[in-house]
């Protein structure tokens, strides 16, 4: 069965290649959809994308992730079950409660991933929500942290 990986970007990530050019570089979101699929076909993995400028839509995505649907009433088949997730939770990092409660209620092993190095810029951006329950966190390597998580999660995350 072709393991599925799903990839989560959070709210303002659809802004990729347009915000803050000298933090987060010029290279689209599309574009890192775009390679990141080409990638995972090419490592024999399939990949789900979804990207959010909202919590709850990401709650909603991290459930239906486990075949899950809202009040569990639209389960999914179990062989719909991604085995890895990757998250750039963006600012939600660094509040939400709820994506933590989410990715540990679904019990799928996530690469936490951030475009810029959250330890170098504001304070608050060195706390992390999710941090302590990832498998591995990238941070600081622009989009190719993209690449350096699909390719990790393709071969080291067997489940
Ligand atoms: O939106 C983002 C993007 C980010 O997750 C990153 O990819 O570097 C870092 C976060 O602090 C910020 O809120």
């Amino acid at each position: 069965m072709t393991r599925r990986i799903l990839l989560i970007n959070g709210p303002n990530l659809n802004l990729l290649g347009k915000r803050e050019p000298h933090i987060y570089g010029s290279t689209t979101l599309a574009d890192v959809e775009a390679s990141a699929r080409t990638q995972a076909s090419s490592l024999g993995v399939e990949l789900e994308t979804f990207q959010s400028n909202h919590e709850g839509a990401i709650v909603d995505r991290i459930q239906e992730a486990a075949g899950w649907g809202p009040n569990c009433l639209h389960d999914r088949a179990p062989k719909e079950r991604v085995s890895a997730i990757i998250i750039n939770p963006g600012a939600l990092t660094h509040t939400s409660v709820a994506v933590r409660d989410a990715l540990l209620a679904v019990d799928i092993p996530f690469v936490e991933l951030h475009v810029s190095n959250v330890h170098a810029r504001e304070p608050f951006r060195k706390h992390s929500h999710l941090s302590d329950r990832a498998v591995a966190v990238i941070c600081g390597m622009g989009v190719y942290g993209y690449t350096a998580a699909i390719e990790f999660a393709a071969r080291h995350m067997k489940v």
